[in-house]
């Protein structure tokens, strides 16, 4: 008997959550998606917990290095935290940072927060869509004098990017590293196909995926 992959439990949590859901939603870069990934109703300590266990988990099955964690604003602060604190709870304690959106003119002042920037730097964010915030991360991370190193997100869209190939082909190729996800739209694609209850949401998702999904 084989054992159930990581993304099928963590797409089973999300939708218990809410976290998931179905219907008419506008993304960031302002396609009409069927179906949504909101992150912040990890809502509870309990669920952050076992949010933090399953990054922490893909980030291991990937076998990536790296010298410590970086969360973008604003959903990705929670997330860095969670993860860190479940690294820590299985032995491996890593410096973390995040940025803020507005810069603090006042006390320890700018924008970025936690450890200072330096050498392989994981960036956490919770989907990737079109690809803006990735890009934008790993602008902060060169400018501080760091390397971005890898990517580790909950749920890959698998949507194109700026030209043909997906947004995560392109940040894995324009900077050479590694994107992981815990989920991806083929696994929740599949998923639906074997879940009778959520069948009726499979066509809208099956046009998405054929107008900007690269699958
Ligand atoms: O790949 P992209 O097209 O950039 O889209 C995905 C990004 O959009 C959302 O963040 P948003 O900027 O809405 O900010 P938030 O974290 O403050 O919700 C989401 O959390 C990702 O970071
Ligand atoms: O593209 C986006 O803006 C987006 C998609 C998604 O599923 N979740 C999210 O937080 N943002």
């Amino acid at each position: 008997m084989t054992a159930k992959p990581l993304s099928a439990d963590f797409i089973t949590f999300s939708i218990q959550k809410q976290v998931l859901r179905f219907g008419e939603f506008k993304t960031k870069a302002g396609r009409l998606s069927p179906y949504f990934f909101n992150a912040g109703l990890f809502d509870d300590g309990e669920s952050l917990l076992k949010l933090g266990e399953f990054y922490a988990h893909s980030i291991l099955q990937s076998g990536l290095q790296f010298d410590m964690l970086f969360g973008p604003a604003y959903k990705g602060i929670p997330l860095v935290s969670a993860i860190s604190i479940a690294f820590a709870r299985m032995g491996q304690n890593l410096p973390y940072a995040y940025n803020r959106k507005e810069a603090k003119d006042h006390g320890e002042g700018g924008t970025l927060v936690g450890a200072p920037l330096k050498g392989r730097v994981l960036i956490i964010d919770d989907v990737i869509s079109a690809g803006t915030s990735i890009r934008e991360s790993v602008d902060m991370i060169r400018q501080a004098g760091a390397i971005p190193c890898g990517v580790s997100i909950a749920l890959d869209r698998q949507e194109k990017g700026l030209g043909e190939l997906s947004a995560v082909q392109e940040v894995e190729q324009t900077n050479q590293m590694p994107v992981v996800s815990i989920a991806k739209l083929a696994d929740l694609f599949a998923y639906l196909q074997g879940n009778d209850s959520l069948a009726q949401y499979f066509p809208a998702i099956q046009a998405y995926r054929a107008q900007y999904c690269i699958v």
